[in-house]
């Protein structure tokens, strides 16, 4: 049994808060789909979850079950099981007790055994049903928590950072039970949380949040390739995209370059439709996103067609095992999304910016702050569009040190040093271009009219 979920301009005020948590929210979950609500802390993800349980009232806009008007029903009536990140076991009963005490009221006066011992049987936890939750180690009482909402076989899984409190390395081996469970039982799935590789690991679909507004839903692939806006492309990837503040030169006489102040990058002619269309940002700022897989280091002569020179002076290698992280200065200035820390730490700290990181994320909060004092509703658009605003990084950083603006993956056998000039190539099958208001530009949104 599985069931569709339709979320029309949901929006949840809480009392004495000016804003609202969710800001009209619309959305719609097919029937068996693994959905992943993904966003910063605060961004209203619990919320939404709880609206779907019925454990918080909707201020405004609908909710609809298999199509079904379910605004006012009750949380026991909506046949859907929620798995929490705390496991909220009652610690006086056994994983046997707590796997069956919801059976306890949906088959009254029934033997529970069976049933519960079915579940411990796709979990793999038979040996531990007679243990305490305090005689269980983290991963198991996760384990019998997933099993206490198996076993009523619900039309619905609602989980709301389920592993958060695991470590990695269990963290990953449940991921991939907990996918293999929901799949085989084919239920609807609504997923929180804001660990970006886990979303995208697990979701047939992502919906990704910022302040209480849905900013993109789609396959992980498709948030990962074509993000809407910076927040997006931000909030996706590991290591993070490298944004970097530009401008677009397009002189009447012809050819295009994207300028990073220091350094040019040649759109190559004749230009193609995506390229054509960043003339109208001429003069503009705009803000450049190249994902560290997007840039090698490389000799010009062996550039493929595509791919454009820049270069940059090492500043650190971050030697990965399977892979180098090369962090280089091109003397680009990084763009910072309020919201998400700031631009990556310098990768050779003076004394003072080792104190100001020392000083925890207040200072990198109090940027993102300062920055929506500057800008008013920056944070928050009305369209939900998400306004992402570039800025300045603080110029006592700049005058102490030069900071590493752009970072590159490469294999792991590459000789570099700090202070050495390296060339580098850009593909620019992979190049964003988003505007100053964070939208992506280039390539083109599929909406956008062409240039045909
Ligand atoms: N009961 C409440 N009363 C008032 N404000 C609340 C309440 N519950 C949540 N909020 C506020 O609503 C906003 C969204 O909270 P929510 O818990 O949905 O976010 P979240 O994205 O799930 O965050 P996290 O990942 O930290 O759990 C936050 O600003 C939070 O402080």
């Amino acid at each position: 049994m599985t069931r569709a979920i339709s979320l029309h301009d949901l929006s949840k005020t809480y009392p004495k808060q000016p804003a609202p948590a969710v800001d009209r929210f619309s959305l719609e979950i097919p029937p068996g789909e693994f959905l992943v609500l993904l966003g910063p802390s605060g961004c209203g993800k619990s919320t939404v979850l709880r609206m779907i349980a019925g454990l918080e009232d909707i201020s405004s806009g609908e909710l609809l079950l298999d199509g079904e008007y379910a605004n006012n029903l009750a949380p026991g009536d909506r046949r859907m099981a929620m798995v929490f990140q705390n496991f909220a076991l009652y610690p006086s009963m056994t994983s046997r007790q707590n796997i069956g005490f919801p059976l306890r009221f949906e088959m009254p006066g029934e033997d529970q055994n069976p049933r519960v011992e079915e579940t411990a049987r796709i979990l793999g936890i038979e040996e531990i049903l007679d243990r305490y939750p305090g005689q269980l180690s983290g991963g198991e009482r996760q384990r019998v928590a997933m099993g206490r909402a198996i076993s009523r076989h619900p039309s619905v899984f609602l989980m709301d950072e389920p592993l958060s409190n695991l470590d990695a390395k269990l963290r990953s081996h449940l991921r991939a039970e907990i996918a293999r469970l929901t799949r085989g039982m084919g239920v609807t799935t609504v997923y929180v949380t804001h660990d970006q590789a886990e979303a995208m690991s697990l979701g047939d679909r992502v919906a990704v949040m910022r302040g209480g507004v849905l900013q993109q839903v789609g396959s992980p692939r498709d948030t990962y390739h074509l993000p809407v806006n910076v927040f997006v492309a931000a909030f996706i990837g590991t290591p993070r995209i490298n944004l970097l503040q530009a401008t677009v030169l397009a002189p009447l006489g012809g050819g295009m370059w994207i300028d990073f102040g220091r350094q040019r990058l040649g759109l190559p002619e004749p230009l193609s439709l995506d390229h054509q269309m960043l003339r109208i940002q001429q003069g503009r700022d705009i803000i450049v996103g190249l994902r560290s897989e997007a840039v090698r280091i490389a000799a010009p002569s062996s550039a493929h067609a595509g791919e454009v020179v820049l270069s940059g002076i090492v500043e650190h290698v971050e030697y990965q095992g399977h892979e180098c992280l090369v962090h280089l200065n091109t003397g680009a200035k990084p763009a910072v999304v309020p919201e998400l820390e700031a631009p990556r730490l310098p990768a050779q700290r003076t004394r003072s910016a080792a104190r100001r990181a020392a000083a925890g994320p207040g200072g990198l909060g109090k940027l993102a702050r300062k920055a929506a004092g500057r800008f008013p509703g920056l944070l928050q658009e009305p369209d939900g569009a998400g306004a992402v605003k570039v800025l300045d990084p603080p110029p006592a950083d700049r005058a102490e040190q030069p900071t590493g603006d752009l970072v590159v993956r490469t294999g792991p056998d590459i000789r570099v040093r700090p202070g050495d000039r390296v060339p580098l190539l850009v593909d620019l099958a992979h190049l964003y271009v988003f505007d100053n208001t964070g939208r992506r530009i280039c390539p083109a949104p599929a909406e956008q009219p062409r240039l045909e």
